[in-house]
C-alpha cells in the first residue's frame, strides 16, 4: 500500500520496471537499444555499468534544455551514455570521451557510427587524469558546458578538482552512482557484496564533500543509482 509518510519514490524493483517499460523503452533510440543489447551479450551482468535507459533519457533532455555543445565524459565503457549524449547534442558539438578500456569502447563504436554520431566524439583510450591535466595545460579551462563522471568512485574527489576547472561558470558536472546501490544509507555491516563494500566509504565521503563545497550548488537525484548534478558558481 502506498505510504505518503515515506518521502521516497522507488519502493521496489517493480516500480523501476514500470518506469522502464512504460516510459523509457518505448522512446529508446534504435542504436542505443542495439548497443545495450550488444553490451549485455558480451559483458553479461557487467553490462549493468551502462547507465539505465531512464537516466540516459533524463541526461539527454537535460543537455538539450541547457543547450550544451561541448562536453566531457570520464568513464565510457561501451558508450551507452556517450551515444545518448551525442544524439542529444547539435551537429557541430564536441565530446571528449575518456576510458583506458579500448575494447569496451570498440564494442559500442559500430552503433555510434551507425547512428551517424562519430564525428562529434574524440575518444582518448587513456587514464582521464592524464587527459584532464593536458586539457588544463592546453588552455581548455572553463570551456566545457557539461561533464559526466562515471568512473571508479574512489577517484571522484580528485576528479572534482579538475572538472571544476574545466567546466564553465554556470556549467554542470554530473557524477553517477552517488547512492551506490543504497549502501550510503545503510550500515557498513549491511554491505555484503565486495564491490559495494569497496567503494561505499568513498561515495559517502564524496557526497559529504559536495554538500559542503561552496564553489557549487548541487542536487542529488534518485534516478538510476543516484546522479549528483553540480553547477559551478564561480
Ligand atoms: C560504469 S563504467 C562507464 C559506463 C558508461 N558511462 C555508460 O553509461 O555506458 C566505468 C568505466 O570507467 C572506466 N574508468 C575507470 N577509471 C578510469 C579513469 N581513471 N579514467 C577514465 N576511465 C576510467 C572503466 O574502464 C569503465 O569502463
Amino acid at each position: 500500500m502506498a505510504d505518503w509518510t515515506k518521502k521516497t519514490i522507488l519502493r521496489n524493483n517493480a516500480l523501476q520496471q514500470y518506469i522502464l517499460e512504460t516510459s523509457a523503452y518505448p522512446k529508446e533510440h534504435e542504436q542505443l537499444k542495439e548497443l545495450r543489447e550488444a553490451s549485455a551479450e558480451k559483458y553479461k551482468e557487467l553490462s549493468v555499468m551502462n547507465v539505465p535507459v531512464d537516466e540516459a533519457q533524463f541526461l539527454s533532455m537535460f543537455l538539450k534544455i541547457m543547450n550544451a555543445k561541448k562536453t566531457l565524459e570520464i568513464g565510457v565503457f561501451t558508450g551507452y551514455s556517450l551515444l545518448a549524449t551525442a544524439l542529444a547534442l547539435p551537429h557541430d558539438a564536441q565530446i571528449i570521451a575518456i576510458d583506458p578500456d579500448r575494447e569496451a569502447y570498440e564494442t559500442g563504436a559500430p552503433f555510434i557510427k551507425k547512428a551517424g554520431m562519430q564525428h562529434k566524439i574524440k575518444f582518448f583510450p587513456s587514464d582521464a587524469f592524464l587527459v584532464l591535466n593536458d586539457l588544463i595545460k592546453n588552455g581548455e579551462e572553463g570551456s566545457f558546458d557539461f561533464v559526466f563522471v562515471d568512473a571508479y568512485k574512489s577517484d571522484y574527489l580528485n576528479f572534482h578538482e579538475l572538472t571544476l576547472k574545466l567546466v564553465k561558470v554556470g556549467g554542470i558536472v554530473a557524477y553517477d552512482n552517488t547512492l551506490w546501490y543504497g549502501s550510503v544509507a545503510e550500515s557498513e555491516e549491511e554491505a555484503t557484496d565486495d564491490l559495494i563494500k569497496k567503494f561505499r566509504n568513498f561515495v559517502i565521503e564524496f557526497n559529504n564533500f559536495i554538500a559542503a563545497d561552496p564553489r557549487i550548488e548541487s542536487s542529488l537525484l534518485s534516478i538510476g543509482d543516484g546522479l549528483t548534478l553540480c553547477r559551478r558558481l564561480f
